[in-house]
């Protein structure tokens, strides 16, 4: 099945120096909750209303799939409102070839469940996909019974899953190259556990932390608890099931939220984002401590996050391995601090969309910027005066929101002529990113 996208976007976008950014931002809901709502639903017991769901390529190609895996789900109209009617745990079509887009928080959790269930079932993506390792999920799985073979490269997607025979509830999992893997196993344990509990153990490093959060967070909501002992051993008991809450919320996004929030804090607001606060279950809100840091004020609600700043922006230095998504945000700020910043602990970049470390150092150096770029970090040296620049954003929506930035007038020095090459790439978590931009902006883009 191909999925097609809808071209909202010519194939660059000019954004001219702007000089003030104010307003309030209604968030698109979170990719992160939002697909693992979908996979939860349609595994739970009983009916789900999901509200407020992303409308993206990334919750879109979950959707697709889990139709064709035959779980029925309505979407009420011109709404984000779907109604998913859960299959008790069974996917009931045994055979499908699946198109996963580019979409970790799809085919990861999804390949896990799959597994467990067993069936015959083709899993693959864009190529960038297929370059995305996937090798430690896969050697978890296969190592307890579960029958997965790769059908490109080893270690990579596409994936030919089958039907295997579990033969151990304890299940052991690197966590270094990303927290999707263990995230996966959680998500598909009660799918393990019909009649022994289900352990898992995380073998070394586990990065990305607070996304496990999330994910234990969403089970204990449709009614299972994860026993845990630190970030080491997860288990499940025998005989949990998914049970529906009848109805969720998903929040707003807050790593979209972090390209508002920095512009606040970049060109002055006060900008507000309103769908994530202090309430969130998201590990990204934890990016406005950063930007405190840097020098702006921040005050929260339960459900809005504002910021303002008079004056420059200093420097940071910081690990940012529990925000790898919204770090590339405040390596866009750091061009508008004073001094050099740098951003350690984030080697995950090399892996996801494109390779962010290289990317962000070449695309930065266009700007003017010194950047050292190491193995896992980054060190940004801004120039006296940004340079006009034509950035490529690599078909990923980070790179894309991020260099939006570079437009906005900063205290220490002046926001610059951007030419964004293929915005249409935003459409992988927030279709809607240049059209808002231009509203807090008060620009016409398109
Ligand atoms: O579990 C999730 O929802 C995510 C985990 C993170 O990936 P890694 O664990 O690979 O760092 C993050 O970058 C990704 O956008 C979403
Ligand atoms: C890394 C990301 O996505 P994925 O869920 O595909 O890993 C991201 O959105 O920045």
């Amino acid at each position: 099945m191909t999925i097609q996208r809808k071209q909202t976007y010519p194939e660059y976008i000019d954004l001219h120096p702007v000089a003030q950014v104010h307003g309030s931002v209604r968030l698109p809901g979170s990719k992160s909750i939002s697909n693992r709502t979908l996979l939860l639903a349609a595994l739970a017991n009983g009916t789900t209303q999901i509200h407020d769901l992303l409308a993206s390529d990334d919750t879109l190609v979950m959707l697709m799939a889990l139709k064709q895996l035959g779980v029925i789900w309505e979407q009420t109209e011109a709404t984000q409102t779907y109604t998913v009617h859960g299959s008790g745990g069974a996917f009931p079509v045994h055979q499908a070839d699946l198109f996963m887009g580019n979409a970790g928080t799809a085919i990861r959790p999804l390949t896990a469940a799959l597994a467990a269930m067993g069936g015959d079932y083709a899993v693959h993506g864009v190529a960038r996909m297929h370059e995305r390792p996937i090798g430690d999920l896969v050697d978890a799985l296969n190592a307890v019974g579960t029958k997965i073979a790769y059908t490109g490269v080893t270690g990579f997607p596409p994936l030919h899953i089958q039907r295997g025979q579990l033969h151990s509830q304890r299940i052991q999992v690197r966590g270094n190259v990303s927290s999707q893997f263990l995230t996966a196993l959680l998500m598909a344990a009660p799918l393990m556990a019909k009649n022994e509990a289900v352990t898992i153990e995380v073998i070394g490093e586990l990065i990305s932390k607070p996304y496990i959060e999330i994910t234990l967070n969403l089970m204990q909501r449709f009614g299972v608890t994860v026993m845990r002992e630190g970030w080491q051993s997860f288990t499940v008991a025998a005989g949990a099931q998914y049970q529906s809450p009848k109805s969720i919320h998903v929040e707003g996004d807050a790593s979209t939220a972090s390209y508002f929030l920095a512009a606040g804090a970049i060109a002055g607001g006060p900008l507000r984002v309103e769908g994530v606060g202090k309430d969130s279950i998201q590990g990204d809100v934890r990016f406005v401590e950063a930007l405190e840091q840097m020098g702006a004020s921040i005050t929260m609600g339960d459900n809005w996050i504002e910021v303002s700043s008079n004056g420059a922006l200093k420097a940071i230095d910081a690990d940012f391995n529990h925000i790898p998504d919204a770090a590339m945000t405040i390596a866009i700020a750091a061009l508008y601090a004073e001094g050099t910043s740098t951003l350690r602990n984030i080697a995950s970049w090399r892996v996801k969309e494109t390779d962010r470390l290289n990317a962000m150092a070449t695309e930065l150096r266009k700007l003017g910027a010194t950047i050292e770029e190491g193995s896992d970090y980054l060190r940004v040296t801004p120039p006296a005066q940004l340079q006009a620049a034509t950035i490529d954003t690599y078909d990923d929506h980070r790179m894309a929101m991020c260099f939006s930035l570079a437009a906005l007038d900063g205290a220490a020095r002046r926001g610059t002529t951007v030419r964004i090459n293929d915005p249409q790439c935003v459409a992988k978590t927030f279709p809607d990113y240049f059209t808002v931009f231009a509203q807090i902006a008060e620009q016409k883009l398109l």
